[in-house]
């Protein structure tokens, strides 16, 4: 018996032996916040039935493949985890905690590919220290063998990748990768966006105009990817104070580091299901410990 369903809200992202039979309900645990009772009985008919597709929330992003046997032998759900793409063209810090909270588990995906602009920079060599794949975008005089949109598209489809993070890549991504993953591209910038992005602002300069300005604060932005730099619906930022006799790269350390905790803490949102739309096209976050709560 196969069943197309996305569990990934309402289990961890971990095989759960069951024991199956086609006289045996299927026992399905669900975490204590769902509204539903702990667990949810229902049999093989019902599984298949509009009601489970319905209200477990099947949707693409998993696969549920309950196997069973007449004698009852202990069969298991295999949750398909979130497959991530990380861009990349600099030392990968963020890319390295995204990494790390998905070897640790408190994301539930795993990065299958990582791409870059620039084959020797540090993200790259931390991608090939774990066997990660990593794709050169896009083909450049410096950067021959970079792939084409069309290629790298294709290249990501392959690798069955859900969701595309920017980490510090410096390069326009073309309209026909934001088409071909509508909604499922993000990016952190380091600044309070709108203010202080666009062509132009990365890395220090970016902390360097924040602190001519006087502005007394600044932060983190992780945004949704459309065809402009920076322009996208803003998904979450954080605060951190400017000081007065702050350098620039006081600054940096300051807005890095809650960069790499607000990275986690969305990347573990988007595998988890737990970004909805508002009317107005902004994203939300759903609260992992309260549904009915979302900022
Ligand atoms: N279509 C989009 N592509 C990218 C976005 C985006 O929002 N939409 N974000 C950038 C990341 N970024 C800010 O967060 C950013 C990166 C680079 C630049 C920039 O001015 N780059 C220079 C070239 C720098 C270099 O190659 O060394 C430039 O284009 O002249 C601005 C903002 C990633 N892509
Ligand atoms: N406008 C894009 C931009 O400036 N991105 C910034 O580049 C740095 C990459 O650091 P990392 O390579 O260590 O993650 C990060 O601070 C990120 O916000």
């Amino acid at each position: 018996m196969e069943a197309q369903c996305s569990l990934s809200r309402f289990c961890p992202n971990l095989s759960i032996p069951l024991v199956l039979s086609p006289k045996h309900p299927i026992l399905l645990k669900f975490p204590s916040y769902s509204s539903r009772p702990s667990f949810v009985r229902t049999n093989h008919s019902t599984s298949n039935s509009v009601w489970f597709k319905e209200n477990i929330a099947c949707r693409k992003n998993c696969q549920v493949v309950a196997s069973s046997s007449l004698e009852g032998d202990v069969s298991r759900i295999v949750i398909r985890k979130k497959k991530l793409a990380v861009f990349v063209s600099g030392g990968g810090s963020n890319f390295r905690s995204i990494h790390e909270a998905s070897v640790e588990g408190s994301i539930h995906g795993e990065i299958g590919v990582v791409v870059t602009n620039k084959s020797g920079c540090g993200g790259a060599e931390y991608a090939r220290s774990k066997n990660i794949p990593v794709i050169l975008f896009p083909k450049t005089k410096d950067e021959p063998h970079g792939l084409s949109a069309s290629d790298l598209v294709a290249t990501l489809r392959s690798f069955e990748i859900d969701f595309i993070l920017l980490a510090g890549y410096l390069k326009l991504i073309p309209l026909e990768l934001i088409q071909a993953y509508s909604k499922s591209i993000i990016n952190i910038h380091p600044s309070l966006l709108p203010s202080f992005g666009g062509k132009g602002y990365y890395g220090m300069k970016v902390h360097k105009a924040v602190i001519a300005s006087g502005a007394r604060f600044s932060g983190p932005t992780i945004h949704l990817v459309d065809e402009h730099f920076d322009t996208g619906k803003i998904l979450a930022q954080r605060v951190v104070p400017v000081l007065a006799n702050d350098a620039a790269e006081d600054l940096a350390a300051r807005v890095l580091k809650e960069e790499h905790h607000l990275y986690v803490e969305v990347v573990a949102a988007l595998c988890d299901d737990r970004i909805v739309w508002r009317e107005d096209g902004v994203p939300l976050i759903q609260s992992k410990d309260n549904p009915d709560e979302f900022y």
